[in-house]
């Protein structure tokens, strides 16, 4: 369990996190999602002991990580795959973190076997490609057997055959038991792998909700509808759908109405339909909403996070 209460950082003048709170529960994946420059980096690093936080605090299994003599135990994290030593081999790499935490050899060669590193132990790092190196960056994380894994943009600049391997993994710990929060931009991604998810703006909490109450939000069936008359089918749709948008020149989006009733209404009428297909509800979409709304009502963000199922 990670538990971040009132966690605020000063840079300066610039709040870069502002009165955060959430917690991040054992068996789940969590998302921690926010636009760049929201603060994730930054809390991430308050809740490891990396970085001091101006007011508030972070307790990762109860305890703050600043301080720890063998932080493995308890938290394990990949943060920057590329602050490696490239002169080191893999297995050499581990070795030096396990001796610190009073770990066996043998435990090195666990982990490198858990991330399909066993035959490239003895390469050096530089010889090792971005996907490599995010393997050994997660054997690092996994040295200590910790409850709480937590990895920043895991997936960044990885293959469709790593991305998987990630996404596989990161399930298998939530799977374990294990509290898993982890970064990421790719909002495609967050939907295939997260439980729930945290997004924050500006330094504040946005949501802390599960994906599937976030889709929810979206509200109900969108159908695109492509026709020769897309301004009669809009003012005939528009008395029972909850939205109709126009998306190109023969294309309406309709939101609220499901496809059947769209071909019906639309037959019933005698307009042609060339096209017409349920839009997938994808997690972008619904981050984009939830955003927005957190441009606009900047400053009262209790008030979307207590519409999005979350306290403050
Ligand atoms: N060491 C620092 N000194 C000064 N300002 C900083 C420092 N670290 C972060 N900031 C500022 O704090 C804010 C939050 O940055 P942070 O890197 O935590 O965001 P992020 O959500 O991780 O962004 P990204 O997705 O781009 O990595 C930004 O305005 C950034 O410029």
């Amino acid at each position: 369990m990670i538990t971040v209460s009132h966690l605020t950082k000063d840079y300066g003048a610039v709040r870069a996190v502002d009165d955060l709170s959430f917690t991040v529960e054992p068996g789940k994946v969590t998302g921690f999602l926010g636009p760049n420059g929201a603060g994730k980096s930054t809390t991430l690093r308050m809740v490891l002991g990396l970085d001091r936080p101006t007011s508030g605090e972070a307790l990762v299994a109860g305890r703050r990580c600043a301080g720890l003599a063998a932080p493995l135990h308890v938290v394990g994290a990949l943060l920057d795959a590329d602050a490696m030593h490239p002169g080191r081999t893999g297995r050499g790499h581990l070795r030096v973190a396990a001796t610190t935490h009073g770990l066996p050899r043998r435990r090195v060669d666990e982990v490198l076997d858990r991330v399909g590193l066993a035959a490239a132990g003895q390469r050096r790092i530089k010889g090792y490609s971005l996907g490599m190196r995010q393997r050994l960056g997660i054997a690092a994380a996994l040295l200590g057997d910790p409850e709480v894994l937590v990895f920043d943009e895991p997936v960044n600049g990885l293959d469709v055959d790593g991305v998987r391997w990630i996404r596989d993994l990161l399930r298998g710990f939530a799977d374990e038991g294990r509290t898993v929060l982890v970064s990421s931009h790719l909002m495609s991604e967050m939907q295939l792998v997260a439980d729930q998810v945290v997004v924050i703006g500006r330094g504040r909490l946005v949501a802390d909700v599960s994906v599937a109450e976030m889709l929810r939000g979206l509200g109900g069936a969108r159908v695109r509808v492509r026709t020769p008359d897309p301004d009669r089918l809009s003012v005939a749709l528009a008395a029972d759908a909850d939205d109709v948008t126009r998306s190109g020149p023969d294309e309406l989006e309709v939101t609220g109405l499901a496809a059947p009733a769209v071909g019906d209404r639309a037959h019933a009428l005698g307009i042609a339909v060339h096209h017409l297909s349920d839009v997938e509800q994808s997690l972008e979409r619904a981050y984009v909403q939830l955003t927005e709304g957190a441009a606009e009502y900047a400053g009262r963000t209790t008030t979307i996070t207590a519409t999005a199922g979350a306290a403050s």
